[in-house]
């Protein structure tokens, strides 16, 4: 594997190491002595599906409060994404920047997402699925949202979405004290 930084510090593309023959192809995609060696986490309690049926569909951006943030090792088992990691960590170098990488099914890529980041994606071609790891487990209480539009981060999306749930639409513009 490779792990490739970002604008965001602490966030990494991870690519693999495929290998390839008339059968088709193999690449180990996690190895948790690896991730330990190079100080990311390296234990996923949870992992997460999500199916999108049409281009255009844009899911984000989101992330859990403190005391329980979540890392995500996310990457595409179908179709071809626009993904985006944002930094909302005020003492971070990185602070209100985003990053984004294209996750497609055929490298296998993934986008190693680290906790205080909300995380959101755009598909780019009809019926995508991601599959996700998570540092932690889901509470409820805990999620939370910013907009995907909003002028304080200025995310370059590739194009406007067409699909969005009324959650994620209706999100609030940021604010520092409310992100906790
Ligand atoms: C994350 C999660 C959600 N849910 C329930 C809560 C909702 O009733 C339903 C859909 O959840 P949500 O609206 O958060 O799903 P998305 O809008 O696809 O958001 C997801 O995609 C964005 C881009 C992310 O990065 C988030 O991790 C993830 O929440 O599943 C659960 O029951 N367990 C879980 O672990």
């Amino acid at each position: 594997m490779k792990f490739l930084p970002t604008p965001v510090s602490g966030a990494f593309v991870v690519e693999v190491d495929a290998r390839s023959d008339d059968r088709g192809m193999f690449a180990r995609t996690f190895d948790a002595r690896t991730f330990a060696d190079r100080g990311l986490v390296p234990v996923y309690p949870q992992c997460n599906v999500s199916r999108n049926h049409r281009r255009g569909t844009l899911r984000g951006m989101h992330y859990q409060a403190q005391p329980r943030p979540e890392v995500k090792l996310v990457r595409a088992t179908r179709g071809r994404v626009f993904d985006v990691a944002l930094d909302l960590r005020p003492d971070s170098p990185s602070y209100l920047r985003w990053a984004s990488v294209e996750l497609d099914a055929a490298s296998c890529n993934a986008f190693y997402i680290p906790a205080g980041c909300a995380h959101g994606f755009l598909t780019l071609e009809d019926e995508c699925e991601l599959f996700y790891q998570m540092s932690e487990a889901y509470v409820p209480e805990l999620a939370r949202g910013v907009r995907w539009d909003d002028p304080a981060f200025s995310i370059a999306w590739p194009f406007t979405p067409s699909v969005i749930s009324e959650r994620d639409a209706a999100l609030e513009s940021y604010s520092q004290e409310a992100s906790v």
